[in-house]
């Protein structure tokens, strides 16, 4: 099992999340975060003053699925959140070592 933490844009979270359900995945977490990259941020003008925003609102999206699954979440993810742009965010990918079903204890794949 992985867990596949994606960092994107917000405006981009609805064309990943309909993405995602179109090859039936539908499970997740979501978190508004804040951060940045190589790019430390971006410049921005504010009445004639140019300052920088250091951390960047972005969304993250959680989600673990089966060993098998993961490469077609990750480039469903990657192609509905890419703009082509710097800052279109990042995935990283997580090895799971146990999920469990809280209202059952079932373990493994079944508790996805
Ligand atoms: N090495 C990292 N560790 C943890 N979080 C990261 C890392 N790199 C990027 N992020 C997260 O991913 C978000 C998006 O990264 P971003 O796309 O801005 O990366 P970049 O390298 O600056 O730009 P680009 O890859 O588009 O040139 C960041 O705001 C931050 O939250």
């Amino acid at each position: 099992m992985k867990k596949i933490e994606a960092i994107i844009r917000t405006t981009k979270f609805e064309d990943v999340k309909a993405a995602l359900e179109g090859i039936g995945m539908v499970s997740m977490t979501v978190t508004e975060v804040k951060g940045r990259g190589q790019q430390r941020g971006i410049k921005q003008q504010w009445r004639g003053a140019e300052y920088m925003v250091d951390l960047i609102p972005k969304t993250k999206v959680e989600m673990v699925v089966e060993d098998e699954k993961a490469d077609a979440v990750i480039s469903t993810l990657a192609e509905a959140a890419r703009t082509g742009q710097i800052g279109d965010g990042k995935i990283f990918v997580v090895p799971v070592e146990r999920t469990i079903r809280v209202r059952t204890g079932e373990e493994g794949d079944t508790a996805l």
